[in-house]
């Protein structure tokens, strides 16, 4: 297979990059990745490396640098010629956004905005931007449709929403951009290889992330946020996708960005179209670990909805993407990557 395009993959050293690099470099792209590292760590490039094996690896080069400073910019599309960027990079942390807009202003909005005004410059006007479901705010309705009207309940789905508004301004003042905006639902589990994971800095504020401590011992109980909603079980329900599933999402939207001169700036949900409930994932994953984890019913977190997941007609229609695994996949996944790291990518402090 002869190579295709580079792409640039901002934030590809974090958890949604690493595993779409992956895909990307088997797929016969050549790949850069921007990085700061501000929550990720260079092993998990080389861990990349290893997966793909020495003869793709030279496909891959990596360039420590932030999308808030120009310069580092500057420097990279001055010096490579860079056919689409897949852009990643970006804080996500839900309760830190609240207690801390501006870096989030900051670091999301400044950022993605240097980004399009080099992309611009240097005429790299193929655009894939990682939207998320806190997009639809608390959905009056569920499966959440593309269509439905938009509200940030937070300052990082704010950046979100705004970084939405913008892609279409960019692409209403000049057609030569092609953007399309996916918006995950909840991306969990990690690389079949068990080489491959999240590895979130401090405490999880996510709940696979979260259950995965507390199975290796890192964390005594989880704290199931909600027992009285209005669902079967009590527990909120949520879209959890395939971080695999997710990082083919992404080869596909790309492949379609560099084929077709009509895409305009369009808006794709990755979920897979069913809820799953706390209470059922905390099932699913002791069964596959063998793992009884130890739950404390705690009352439901502020800001949070009842139930939130995915119409993917659309990506089935227009992108041929559809997610292959399911709930038992994902914890398999998941367990096999926390039990091979139970610190992550390094070893205990
Ligand atoms: N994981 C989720 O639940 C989820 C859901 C919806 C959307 N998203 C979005 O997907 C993207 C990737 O998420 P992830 O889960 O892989 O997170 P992550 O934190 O693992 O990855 C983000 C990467 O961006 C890098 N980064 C942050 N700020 C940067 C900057 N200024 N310059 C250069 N690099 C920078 C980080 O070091 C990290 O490697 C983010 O934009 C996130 O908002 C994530
Ligand atoms: O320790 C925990 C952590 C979470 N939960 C519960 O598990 C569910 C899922 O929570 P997550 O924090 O894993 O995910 P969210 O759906 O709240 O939000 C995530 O997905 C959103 C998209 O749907 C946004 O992208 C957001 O940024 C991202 O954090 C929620 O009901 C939450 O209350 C617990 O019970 N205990």
């Amino acid at each position: 297979m002869g190579t295709k395009e580079r792409i640039l993959v901002s934030g590809g050293a974090g958890f949604i990059g690493t595993h779409t690099v992956v895909q990307l470099l088997k797929d016969g792209f050549k790949v850069s990745v921007l990085d700061n590292l501000d929550n990720a760590v260079q092993e998990a490039l080389d861990k990349v490396r290893e997966l793909v094996g020495p003869q793709l690896s030279n496909n891959l080069d990596f360039h420590l640098g932030d999308i808030r400073n120009l310069d580092d910019l500057e420097k990279l599309f001055s010096q490579t010629k860079l056919d689409a960027v897949i852009h990643f990079a970006g804080l996500k942390a839900v309760g830190e956004s609240v207690a801390n807009p501006m870096r989030y202003f900051d670091n999301n909005l400044v950022g993605s905005i240097n980004l399009y005004k080099v992309m611009a410059k240097y005429n790299c006007k193929k655009l894939v931007f990682s939207s998320s479901a806190t997009v639809y705010g608390q959905p009056d309705r569920i499966p959440c449709v593309e269509d439905f009207e938009l509200k940030a309940m937070n300052p990082y789905g704010r950046t979100k929403l705004f970084l939405e508004e913008i892609a279409q301004d960019l692409h209403k003042a000049d057609q030569k951009w092609r953007i399309i905006l996916l918006r995950y639902f909840n991306p969990i589990g990690a690389h079949e290889s068990g080489m491959l994971g999240e590895d979130p800095r401090g405490i999880p504020n996510n709940l696979m992330p979260y259950i995965t401590q507390v199975a290796v011992g890192r964390l005594p109980e989880l704290n199931v946020y909600g027992h009285d909603y209005p669902t079967p079980d009590g527990s909120a329900i949520r879209d959890y996708i395939h971080v695999m599933d997710l990082a083919d999402g992404h080869v596909v939207a790309l492949e379609k960005l560099l084929q077709r001169n009509d895409i305009g700036c369009v808006a794709y949900n990755l979920g897979t179209g069913r809820g799953t409930s706390v209470l059922e994932m905390v099932a699913a994953f002791e069964k596959v670990s063998g793992k009884k984890l130890p739950i404390k019913l705690c009352p439901r977190r502020a800001g949070d909805a009842t139930a939130v997941y995915a119409s993917t007609d659309k990506a089935e229609r227009e992108l041929g993407w559809k997610a292959k695994y399911g709930i038992d996949e994902m914890c398999r996944d998941q367990w096999k990557w926390a039990s091979q790291n139970p610190w992550g990518y390094q070893s205990k402090p």
